[in-house]
């Protein structure tokens, strides 16, 4: 197992992409001991999210806040000071020079770990096209990637299929955190660049990130634990 990461079961971070905090704590009360790592995402930071972070830290759950910062750098790293107390340990903002700087000038806590979001992975090379880019989706993960590290951010948001392209840029200390994670047979909804648990985890990355594939499921404790015999067994 990577060496950043004491407890295996912190690999899995469960998105609590869901609309109201009394959704949340059903799924955690479900999930039980099966789930140490749980997200946050701005679905539920603005619908009473922040208290449930500081609640779920409490509890000695840990905690992804995904608001995905992007503004110009003082508004930031304004922002980044008001958040760095809420005891998270991640953060997301998109992987923009300014945004990147802006945030890592106002990190107020040194365990909060900032995470650049360099192409989200319900795009394909199209969709860059479409949003304007000149660049493929493994160029413009790879150039931020670079970006990221030379500014000083902790961990990288892409595919568990660019892996091998970002540990190459960022090295063994910078995390690489991975969603559209998709266990065999389930279906890939909006994402466009998937891996199953296991090919994530031998990839080499260091935290997937789930949401419908356990929080949609019949039986998301079930679901859970046999996403995490499938981290266990690959790792
Ligand atoms: O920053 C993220 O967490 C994120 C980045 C990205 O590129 N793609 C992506 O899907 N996410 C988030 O990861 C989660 C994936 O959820 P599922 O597709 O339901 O497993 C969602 O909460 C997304 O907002």
């Amino acid at each position: 197992m990577t060496q950043k990461i004491n407890d295996l079961r912190d690999r899995m971070i469960v998105a609590l992409d869901v609309p109201t905090i009394w959704d949340a704590y059903r799924i955690v009360s479900q999930l039980g001991d099966e789930a140490s790592f749980y997200k946050i995402g701005y679905a539920l930071a603005f619908a009473g999210g922040l208290q449930l972070t500081q609640q779920l830290v409490a509890e000695g759950k840990k905690v992804f806040l995904d608001l995905k910062l992007h503004d110009i750098g003082n508004t930031v790293t304004e922002g980044v000071q008001s958040l760095s107390n809420l005891g998270v340990d991640f953060l997301t903002v998109h992987a923009y020079p300014q945004t990147m700087r802006g945030a890592v000038e106002g990190r107020a806590e040194a365990a909060l770990k900032l995470l650049a979001v360099t192409a989200l992975t319900s795009y394909d090379d199209g969709d860059l096209r479409d949003a304007g880019y000149g660049l493929a989706v493994r160029d413009l993960v790879r150039m931020r990637a670079e970006q990221a590290r030379t500014t000083g951010i902790d961990g990288i948001v892409c595919s568990a299929a660019e892996t091998e392209i970002v540990r190459d840029v960022v090295g063994a200390d910078m995390l690489i955190v991975t969603p559209g994670i998709r266990p065999a047979g389930s279906a890939a909804g909006d994402q466009k660049r998937t891996l199953t648990p296991g090919e994530a985890i031998r990839a080499g990355v260091d935290h997937l990130v789930i949401g419908r594939p356990i929080i949609r499921a019949a039986d998301p404790r079930g679901a859970a634990a046999a996403i995490m015999d499938e981290i266990a067994a690959a790792s």
